[in-house]
């Protein structure tokens, strides 16, 4: 059997805005993974995605996504990724079930596909009421979970994320990580950027953390906590740790 490639994969990958912003980062998820990126403000997280989505150019390194160079094939292995970021760009004027329609047609699907998949989403994240309701008057939640759904209509193999859940109510946050548990169950590996703390210690099978845009630590909870002077800490007392002053250049990553 061959072994399947990792939904991605970063070697080395560099961007410096003068000053480096992401620096040598590696990094592989697997299918049906879910991985959150965390780092302080500015360490390199949406620049590393951003990267990741073709949207900018690295200085240096590979990318890979489901076995594909991102570099080399952009168009290819856009169309296996999807990208929320934190505010996402709907049109106002146009409907939810509008604006699938029009994010299916960017990607060329036939109308027979995309219709009963944009239903299937839309029910999903509890819109179906508003499907014919303009945008324009949409609550931070209502949106993002438009977005989302735009984000998955041509059901992509790697779901990014930035910040999805920041700014959401308790229903709204419930339904988008009860979402992205169906995408890893249905093997779509999901990559999310957070500040909740929390989200990534009970949603996510994998931590990475970085400073200064390196991983400086990277693995389950308890490995991290093995980092950490405080072995019982919470993720929150880790990372405080991990990427306090003077710490980062000594917690090593490991898997
Ligand atoms: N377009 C840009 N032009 C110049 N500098 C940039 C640009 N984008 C990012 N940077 C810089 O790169 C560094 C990393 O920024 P990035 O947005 O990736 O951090 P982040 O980890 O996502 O932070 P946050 O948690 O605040 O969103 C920062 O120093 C930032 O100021």
């Amino acid at each position: 059997m061959t072994e399947q490639p990792a939904a991605l994969r970063l070697r080395n990958l560099h961007k410096s805005f003068g000053k480096k912003a992401v620096d040598g980062l590696d990094l592989a998820i697997r299918p049906g993974e879910f991985y959150a990126l965390l780092g302080a403000n500015g360490a390199g997280k949406t620049t590393t995605l951003r990267m990741v989505a073709g949207l900018l150019q690295p200085d240096e390194g590979e990318i890979f996504v489901d076995g594909i160079d991102a570099r080399n094939d952009p168009i290819a292995a856009k169309r296996r990724i999807a990208w929320l970021p934190d505010e996402p760009l709907l049109y106002d004027k146009l409907t939810p079930l509008e604006y699938l329609e029009f994010v299916a047609g960017l990607w060329g699907m036939k109308a027979e596909e995309a219709g009963p998949r944009a239903d299937a989403l839309l029910r999903r994240l509890n819109l179906w009421e508003q499907r014919n309701q303009r945008c324009e008057g949409f609550s931070r939640g209502m949106r993002q979970k438009t977005a989302l759904a735009g984000a998955l209509i041509h059901a992509p193999r790697l779901l990014m994320l930035d910040e999805p859940l920041t700014g959401l109510d308790a229903g709204a946050a419930r339904q988008v990580k009860d979402m992205l548990a169906e995408q890893t169950r249905a093997g779509v590996a999901v990559i999310l950027t957070t500040h909740i703390l929390e989200v990534a210690e009970k949603l996510a099978d994998r931590i990475g953390i970085i400073a200064e845009g390196r991983l400086i630590a990277e693995g389950d909870l308890a490995h991290l906590r093995s980092l950490s002077a405080a072995q019982t800490a919470s993720l929150e007392d880790v990372f405080l740790d991990l990427t306090g002053p003077g710490r980062h250049s000594v917690a090593g990553a490991a898997a």
